[in-house]
């Protein structure tokens, strides 16, 4: 059973602390929701748990100091979907995709039946069959989007973590999306999510860890930590939350009056 455990990581850059003594657990078989307002530490998070910030506090991958692992090792484990992605080059759809594999031994014209079999099976998963053979510098950027998590999730690894997966996507690409990291959680991965959009968050993930100013406040179920008193502390907006069968709705009345100076 894979299992990241971060504890205490704590970064500093720019003469201030951006992240603050941060400890979480992703576990295989949990959607976990990475919630906060712009320049909380989300993505701060996220890269010092894969060992990528400079950092205070350990993040170990079943056990093991998460640094101390080769990238390919890492790669092989956790899948990584950045906010940014860049693309160095233009290259097919399906060529970005099996990038995927390059951690399983795969290159560019070489992949083994498995590795096929992952790239279509991601390409069918995200909608992208169509589009398999056109450049990427010809799609648009929710279209791009769905390629990139096409390419996590051709890694089959038992756990990713995805920073706004579903930021550029429609909703019916949204709610695609989401309905992909659940089953692959359901299939038995764990996925860490950063998401801007709280009702889907409380809609698809089992835990959400809400994050300000560089702190984690909470850490636990839907049920008990969307309420609208953490929604006044965590984003600073009067809101409602209206239950329903589909799952909660909010409404934002307005922001918190802010004192002046
Ligand atoms: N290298 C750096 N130097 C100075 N400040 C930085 C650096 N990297 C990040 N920060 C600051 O740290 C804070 C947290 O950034 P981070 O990207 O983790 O936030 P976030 O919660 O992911 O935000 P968003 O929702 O806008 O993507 C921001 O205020 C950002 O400007």
């Amino acid at each position: 059973m894979a299992e990241l455990v971060a504890s205490n990581l704590s970064v500093a850059a720019g003469g201030r602390t951006i992240l603050a003594e941060a400890s979480v657990t992703l576990r295989q078989g949990e959607l976990v929701a990475l919630l906060g307002p712009n320049g909380a530490g989300k993505t701060t998070l996220a890269r010092a748990m894969l060992g990528v910030e400079t950092q205070t506090g350990s993040s170990r991958l079943d056990g093991m100091a998460i640094t101390s692992l080769s990238p390919i090792d890492r790669a092989r484990m956790i899948a990584y979907l950045p906010q940014i992605r860049p693309l160095a080059w233009p290259a097919t759809v399906r060529d970005v995709v099996a990038l995927g594999r390059y951690a399983h031994g795969a290159a560019i014209g070489r992949l083994t039946g498995r590795d096929a079999e992952a790239v279509d099976g991601a390409l069918s998963a995200c909608d992208l069959q169509p589009l398999a053979n056109r450049s990427t510098d010809t799609l648009s950027g929710g279209e791009l989007a769905r390629v990139h998590l096409a390419r996590a999730f051709a890694a089959g690894t038992p756990l990713m973590i995805a920073d706004e997966p579903v930021a550029a996507l429609d909703p019916r690409h949204q709610f695609q999306t989401m309905s992909l990291l659940r089953r692959y959680v359901d299939d038995g991965s764990g996925a860490l999510v950063i998401l801007h959009d709280i009702a889907l968050a409380a809609r698809f993930a089992d835990r959400l860890v809400w994050m300000k100013d560089g702190r984690i406040l909470a850490d636990g179920p839907v049920s008990e930590t969307l309420t609208e008193a953490r929604l006044e502390e965590v984003y600073g907006i009067h809101a409602r939350i209206i239950e329903s069968a589909d799952g909660p709705a909010i409404i934002v009345r307005s922001p918190v009056a802010q004192d002046r100076p």
